[in-house]
Parts: C-alpha cells; structure tokens; sequence
C-alpha cells in the first residue's frame, strides 16, 4: 500500500516538473514586444549601461530620447549612432535629447514636456542614470547621503511620476529603472548608494503592483559589477570625486552584454532581473534566509576594508 502511494506522489512529483519545465520553455519561446518604432526614453544615455543600451534599442528601429547633463556628450552619441546606421531593417531612426540634472527636481517637470514632445508619447522608459559614492557614514556629511538620494531616487522617480499620467490616459507603456544587486543588499562603505538603490527597489515594487491594472508593466534590473565609469564618478563622504577605477568595476560585467539583458526584459515584461554571479546571488539569499551570517560577512568584509584612519 505505501509503495503504491509512493509510486503516486513520484508520478506527481515528475509531471509537476514536467508542468514547470514546458511552462519555462513556453515563457522563453514567446515573441516579445516589437520595439520597432517605440518610443524609448533613455537617462544617462551619455555613458557606461545607459550609452550600450541606446545602441541595442537603436538597433531595434525605437525612437530614441536621450537624456543627460551634457548636451555634447549626447551629440556624440547621436553621431555615433546615426554613423552606424544601415540601411537594412529594421528601420532605425535618429535620436533626439534632452538635457536635464536629475538632481534638480524643479526641471524635471519642465523636462518631461520636452520629451513628450518629441514624439507625443513615451513607451519605455528606462530610468538608468546613477551615481555611486565610497565612505565611511562617520566621516559623510548628511548634504552626500542626500544628493545620492536626489539622483538616484528622487530624480528617477520624479520623471516617472511627471510621464506616468501620460501612460495611464493612453493605457499603455512600461518603466524601466536600473537598479543594482545593492538594491537587495547594503554593503559596507557604500551606505548613501545602497540606501538609494533599496529605496528604489520599494518604490518601484510599490508602483508595479499599482499600475499593473492599466497594462503597464514594471521592471526592476539589479546588476552586478559593470565595467563603466560609475567608480570613477562617485563620489566620496566629504562630496568630492572618487576618481579611482575600482578592480571590481574593471573587471564587471561587459556594458553591452547587460544591455542586450536589459533589451530582453523589456521584449518580456519582466518584473524582476538580478543579473549576478554565485557569491552575490547567495548573499541576496542568505540576507533573507539566514541574515545573522549575512551580518557576520558583512561586518568582516568592513573590518578587512576599514583604512587605518578609521582605527
Ligand atoms: N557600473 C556598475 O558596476 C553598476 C551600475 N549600475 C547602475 O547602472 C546605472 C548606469 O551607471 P553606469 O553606466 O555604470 O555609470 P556611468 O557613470 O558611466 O553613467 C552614469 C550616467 O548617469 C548620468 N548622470 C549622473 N548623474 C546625473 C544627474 N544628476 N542628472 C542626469 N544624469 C546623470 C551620467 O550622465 P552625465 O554625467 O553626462 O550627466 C551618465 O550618463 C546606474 O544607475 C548605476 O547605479 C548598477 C549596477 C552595477
Ligand atoms: C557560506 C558561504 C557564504 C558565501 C557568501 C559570500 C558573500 C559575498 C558577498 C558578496 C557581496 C557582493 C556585492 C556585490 C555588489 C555589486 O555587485 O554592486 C553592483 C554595483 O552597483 C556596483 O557599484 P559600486 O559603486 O559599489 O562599484
């Protein structure tokens, strides 16, 4: 009688997983959204993450904005892009800009007008602009946590909520924001950058579940390491440059490569990447599963790092 019941919950046990494995086929297989023609609003398009991926969506015939605070850094996108242009299809078109600071909210609202006037709409946009920052919390004035936090989160989420309304009227559209595996787990040294990745991580979760009804779908992308600028522009506890090229940053990911899993996730609406290697992908794991070594590692990862001016 048990073997016979034992035989059963194996046959259920396999055909569940039959079940789930044709299910992740059939998820892989399907077409995703055509962005030929779509109107794809880029921030921090001027470099690193947010350049690549003007490239692949250029590629894909989208209707580019790109947004930064250089307008001639953006030309020179745009040049690049336009030179690189073919004539086979898919179509693709020249780009547009705007140019704002994210960090001043005030310009913003006035920024979003721009850009829907470029094409009258907005169906994707992709919140990647960022910067990172490196120091200890004792030795970081309050004014560094905030203008981290004034980039990162606040300007994201301001032009989101200045192109949202637009999208719910025409139900239809997608946000994007680029957030970072330090999003899902604070490291130390790195408090104002990870505060504003966490807080990101929330809000956008919160606005997926809200809008969700309008057919407008959220995507939260968490990357590891990255080979850009971004150690090179971060900035340290006293708000001057960090300037330094960090190892791990050199030897990241490949911009492009994170580009082309950015392109994927729009294609399929997906809600949530973490695009990391083993050992982030088990600390993400362990900080909900067994926090207490979490905390462990963490803190000896601080001790191992401390310079000898924290002693
Ligand atoms: N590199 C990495 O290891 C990782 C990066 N990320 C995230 O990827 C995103 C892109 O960073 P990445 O390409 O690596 O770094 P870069 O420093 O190369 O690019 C950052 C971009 O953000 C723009 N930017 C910065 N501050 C502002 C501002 N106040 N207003 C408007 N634009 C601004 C910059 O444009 P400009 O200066 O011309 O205005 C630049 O184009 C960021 O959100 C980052 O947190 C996530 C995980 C890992
Ligand atoms: C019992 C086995 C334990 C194994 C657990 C190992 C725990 C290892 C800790 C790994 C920490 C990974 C941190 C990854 C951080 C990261 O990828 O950040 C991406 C960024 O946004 C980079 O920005 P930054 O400015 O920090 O360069």
């Amino acid at each position: 009688m048990e073997r016979v019941m034992g035989g059963g919950v194996l046959q259920l046990v396999l055909v569940s997983a039959g079940i789930l494995l044709l299910y992740r086929i059939l998820v892989r297989l399907r077409p995703g959204a055509a962005l030929q023609d779509a109107v794809v609003v880029i921030t921090g398009a001027s470099s690193g993450l947010g350049k690549e991926c003007a490239r692949v969506f250029h590629a894909a015939g989208a209707r580019l904005v790109l947004c930064g605070r250089d307008a001639a850094r953006l030309q020179q996108v745009v040049q690049e892009l336009t030179a690189s242009s073919t004539s086979s299809r898919p179509q693709t078109y020249t780009p547009s800009t705007v140019v704002f600071d994210l960090s001043d909210t005030d310009t913003v609202d006035r920024a979003a007008e721009e850009i829907l006037k470029c094409y009258g709409r907005v169906d994707v946009l992709i919140n990647n602009a960022g910067i990172s920052y490196r120091g200890n919390i004792l030795d970081t004035h309050l004014s560094v946590q905030r203008d981290v936090m004034e980039t990162n989160y606040f300007g994201s989420i301001a032009l989101t909520q200045a192109l949202l309304p637009s999208m719910v009227h025409r139900r239809s559209g997608h946000i994007v924001v680029i957030s970072s595996v330090q999003g899902k787990i604070a490291i130390p040294y790195r408090s104002a950058y990870a505060a504003s990745k966490h807080a990101t991580q929330a809000y956008f979760d919160c606005l997926r579940a809200e809008i969700e009804h309008y057919g407008i779908p959220v995507t939260v992308i968490s990357p590891g390491y990255i080979r850009t600028s971004l150690s090179v522009n971060a900035v340290t506890g006293d708000g001057s440059k960090y300037g330094v090229l960090d190892k791990s940053t050199a030897t990241g990911w490949d911009p492009r490569d994170v580009a082309q899993a950015v392109l994927k996730a729009v294609r399929h609406r997906s809600k949530d990447v973490v695009l990391a290697g083993p050992l982030p992908s088990v600390a993400i794991y362990l900080r909900t599963m067994w926090p207490a070594l979490f905390f462990k590692l963490m803190s000896s990862r601080a001790r191992k790092e401390r310079k000898p001016k924290d002693e």
